[in-house]
């Protein structure tokens, strides 16, 4: 694939200028810059110079690779390393010109997105370090332009089409690399959405499996695109990730993945800018393009007309598509039509709401991977009240692992049930003494006839005992209208019965867990 700088403007204005001979800049020697040693003699800047005071051009071009090695760091910490990585890291120190820095990005997109995006907080930053310095150039790096490095010898020019040139002495957190021009395109991937950590289960299993042979063969007949799609929170992101972790990790192919959200804006970004074409080009020369959540893009028409041209030229350029939504492309109404049929005639996988073995699995593995004990009565507990979405599922593991760290406390139901109150209550909804019933009977394997039958062996009457006992905790029956639901006893048969559970629950507590964890299943 077209690789490297061919995105890079000819006719961009090129202001690294060389030094030749004049005056080289003074009073540099060590320590933070003072205002007034960067005056107007720095004009020549660093760049590929060729000084008659080596030693000071030396000593300056040093202080200014440490001061970008300080602003970068802190950078890397203010936006997170994932961001960094993706937007900041390509940036090149060039030259001082008077008060103004310029930093080189290898493409005008990229040039673009972190003017708009970081050009306040770097102007300030380089201000707190040099406060002679005012303004930040963010400009387009051509081939031949060399970085800004201490001394001139060590300078490497920058070769086009080369995939990272490396510029030495570089102190740690500065990564002068010039990658790949397509890469500005890479949004950030989550490293933890891995294949790895995805839990197979029955309803997830045909949509792993897609997304397992998009990434090891993108663009195979059949699979192109691949359609994700199924509700909130059951793992299409993740896959997706997983699907560009694989392919990028030897940076094998180069995978662009943004929401529909960040499509749009992107979109009506380079419209405003007038730079549309770049967009277009940007989009276009990826290998496997992934956009998350298009149901976004229901309504907007000019978008996805966008959308649907960029898809149509991948696609024909035999590239991968991947796209996730809430729904399948038929029931997507609002997308266009062409759209649909176009998005529909890949793959389209499915993922189904999550089964309670499902989950359990997904909360076993979460909860051996943060090293905390979490008891297996615990993970069933959440397993069967957080039904609806493994975010929530995992968001209230989380909380108990954190809570549990925090306070050196084990995990326990009591805990659980405290901790997790707010989500727990959103969850609540009433409960009838079928149910009641049902569950208890499931739980300890006897007939639901059982309930209401006249045998008296303990194997049957101990269940139903706790049956009433749950029923009159959990629903606002009367005495007299339980009994009437267990085969017609009488209201003091049920009295005995509350009573008799609460006796063998504060003697046996692992009854006690039993009829505990019956009491939150219900309740969830
Ligand atoms: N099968 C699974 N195994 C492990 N983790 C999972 C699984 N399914 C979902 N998750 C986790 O649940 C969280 C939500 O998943 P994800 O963001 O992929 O959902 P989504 O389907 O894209 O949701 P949305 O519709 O909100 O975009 C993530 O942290 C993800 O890692």
């Amino acid at each position: 694939m077209a690789a490297g700088f061919d995105e890079v403007e000819p006719d961009m204005e090129h202001r690294l200028t060389t030094f030749e001979g004049g005056a080289a800049p003074r009073g540099i020697a060590s320590g933070a810059f003072p205002a007034s040693d960067l005056g107007e003699d720095m004009t020549a800047g660093f760049s590929g110079q060729v000084s008659d005071d080596h030693d000071v051009a030396h000593a300056a071009g040093g202080l200014l690779t440490e001061a970008w090695a300080r602003i970068a760091a802190r950078m890397k910490s203010e936006v997170g390393e994932v961001e960094y990585r993706t937007w900041l890291q390509q940036i090149v120190l060039g030259p001082v010109d008077g008060d103004e820095v310029t930093l080189l990005l290898p493409t005008r997109f990229l040039r673009d997105w972190v003017r708009s995006q970081y050009g306040d907080r770097l102007s300030t930053l380089w201000n707190q370090e040099i406060p002679a310095l005012r303004r930040v150039e963010l400009q387009v790096m051509r081939p031949g332009d060399r970085p800004a490095v201490a001394t001139t010898e060590q300078a490497a020019p920058i070769v086009p089409g080369r995939r990272v040139v490396d510029v030495p002495e570089a102190p740690a957190p500065v990564v002068e690399r010039v990658q790949d021009a397509r890469s500005d395109l890479v949004a950030p991937l989550d490293p933890r959405f891995t294949f790895d950590s995805f839990v197979v289960g029955k309803p997830n299993e045909f949509a792993y499996a897609c997304a397992r042979r998009v990434a090891e063969k993108p663009s195979s007949p059949g699979f192109n695109p691949l359609f994700l799609y199924g509700g909130v929170g059951l793992g299409k992101t993740h896959l997706m990730h997983a699907i560009g972790s694989e392919l990028t990790r030897e940076g094998r192919v180069s995978v662009a993945y943004m929401s529909a959200e960040k499509f749009m804006y992107r979109f009506i970004g380079a419209i405003r800018s007038q730079s549309t074409i770049e967009f277009k080009e940007q989009l276009r020369s990826v290998d496997v393009l992934m956009i998350d959540d298009l149901q976004f893009l229901i309504g907007k028409d000019n978008t996805q007309e966008e959308f649907f041209h960029t898809f149509n030229a991948l696609v024909d350029a035999g590239r991968q598509i991947v796209v996730s939504a809430d729904k399948s492309p038929s029931d997507l109404s609002g997308l266009e039509d062409r759209l649909r049929t176009r998005l529909g005639c890949g793959m389209v996988a499915d993922i189904h709401a999550t089964t309670f073995e499902l989950r359990i699995s997904i909360l076993e593995a979460k909860a051996t991977a943060s090293g905390v004990p979490v008891p297996a009565k615990v993970l069933e507990f959440l397993a069967h009240k957080i039904t609806t979405n493994v975010r929530e599922l995992e968001g209230a593991l989380n909380r108990l692992i954190a809570h549990a760290n925090l306070f050196g406390r084990p995990v326990t139901l009591e805990a659980t049930q405290e901790v997790l109150h707010d989500i727990l209550k959103a969850h609540d909804r009433r409960v009838t003494i079928e149910e009641i019933q049902r569950k208890v009977s499931e739980h300890w394997n006897i007939r639901l006839t059982d309930m209401s039958s006249a045998r008296r062996a303990r194997a049957v009457a101990r269940p139903r005992q706790v049956a009433m006992y749950l029923a009159k905790q959990l629903t606002s029956r009367s005495l007299p209208e339980i009994g009437r639901k267990f085969g017609n006893r009488d209201h003091t048969t049920v009295m005995h019965a509350v009573q008799r559970v609460t006796e063998l629950m504060e003697r046996d507590t692992a009854f006690a867990e039993d009829v505990e964890l019956l009491r939150r299943m219900l309740e969830s």
